[in-house]
């Protein structure tokens, strides 16, 4: 494990909170329910997304790490994460989406001190340039002491509709966080049309999808539109095993919907552009793209067990994890997936319509395969 860097002590009331439920399924057939897109080392540098996610957040804050998982994923989690505190490991019985996942968390950390602040993170994310983020993180941190909802932003490339959209305000003065800006709009996946035209304006930011807050306030916030959920979640943190019959009451939503947006409304959110390498790996043609950037440079990149793979001519994405081999001969772009009991053909251009395959096969009653 990696110590804490000299500064941790200006963290001390900093807890990483790592919601890892997300199924990733336009990664399919590599990323199921079964096996989720965090549980995958999609990098090919020998760690998860999410054991990196929590290497990258130990020097900023120790040991002050929480993981809230379903009960599908906890011994694999366990497994993946062996150093942390059983109370630290928070199971769900069932997924209800993010905000659930970090409300619960927010209430345990809102229990251990009045004052805890908590930063949200991903756990399935690829990020680069660890300084900056750092840098950052702490930024946020600073912000958030003084009770706003902190974002991360991330410089927008192209009209993405998976992504939540920040508008940049005025840069509200913080002691400490001097690239902090105000921000009066949350607007959580736009259609089309609306995310070109946040890119044409370019006072747009995309949420990281990090949030840095007091537990506390997270919890005020929420009560807001959600007073149920915010008893029951202090219930539940209150008494654990009350879990099981409370859970199945909270309503599936999402921390970008149930929070930010209603928040930003409020003039309660700020945000601190974020300019580290990010990736949300979300589909092989970005999973391609990004091996392409992190120097693994022949046409054809490879994940998996690189024997396996015969290219004669071709460029694109193999995935072999299916213990076969495969051989590509003269395609371009091509994307092949090889799993022990699913193979996926397809190309860049198509990537985001796996999602779409997901569901006929659960249409055709073959959940077994997703
Ligand atoms: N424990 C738990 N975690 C969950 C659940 N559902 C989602 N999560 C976790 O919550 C995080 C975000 O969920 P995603 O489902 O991956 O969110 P998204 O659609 O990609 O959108 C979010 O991230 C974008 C950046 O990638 C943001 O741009 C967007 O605004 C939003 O915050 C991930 O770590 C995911 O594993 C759940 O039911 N339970």
């Amino acid at each position: 494990m990696a110590p804490p860097d000299e500064d941790a002590s200006e963290l001390s009331d900093v807890t990483a909170v790592i919601p890892a439920g997300g199924v990733g399924t336009r990664l399919w057939p590599l990323s199921r329910a079964s096996a989720p897109k965090f549980l995958h080392d999609l990098t090919g540098g020998g760690r998860s997304l999410l054991q990196a996610t929590v290497d990258r957040l130990r020097p900023l804050v120790g040991d002050r790490v929480v993981v809230v998982t379903g009960a599908r994923h906890a011994d694999a989690v366990r497994a993946q994460l062996p150093d942390i505190a059983a109370a630290d490991l928070l199971v769900e019985p069932s997924p209800r989406d993010s905000m659930p996942a970090v409300g619960l968390a927010a209430a345990v950390l809102e229990r251990r001190d009045p004052d805890a602040v908590l930063g949200s993170f991903a756990a399935d994310h690829v990020i680069g340039d660890l300084d900056v983020f750092a840098d950052r993180v702490r930024q946020a941190v600073h912000v958030a002491r003084t009770g706003s909802l902190v974002t991360l932003g991330i410089s927008p490339t192209y009209p993405a509709t998976g992504f939540g959209y920040i508008r940049v305000g005025d840069a509200r003065r913080v002691p400490g966080a001097p690239d902090a800006r105000h921000t009066d709009a949350f607007v959580e996946k736009p259609d089309a049309q609306t995310a070109r035209r946040y890119l044409e304006t370019g006072d747009h930011l995309w949420n990281a999808g990090m949030f840095v807050v007091r537990a506390a306030v997270l919890l005020e916030l929420l009560e807001a539109a959600h007073p149920d959920m915010v008893r029951e979640l202090r219930r539940i943190a209150a008494d654990p095993p009350s879990i099981e019959q409370r859970w199945g009451s909270l309503p599936r939503i999402s921390i970008d919907h149930a929070v930010a947006e209603p928040a930003a409304r409020a003039g309660r959110v700020a945000v601190v552009p974020a300019p580290f390498a990010w990736d949300d790996v979300g589909d092989f043609a970005s999973l391609a793209t990004l091996l392409a950037r992190t120097g693994q440079d022949e046409a054809l990149k490879v994940l998996g067990d690189r024997r396996l793979v015969v290219n004669e001519g071709s460029t694109g994405l193999v995935a072999a994890h299916g213990g076969r081999t495969v051989v590509t001969l003269g395609v371009d772009d091509v994307v092949v997936v090889d799993t022990p009991d699913a193979v996926l053909v397809t190309t860049r251009a198509h990537c985001q319509d796996v999602k779409g395959v997901v569901a006929t096969l659960q249409r055709l009653g073959r959940e077994d395969l997703t």
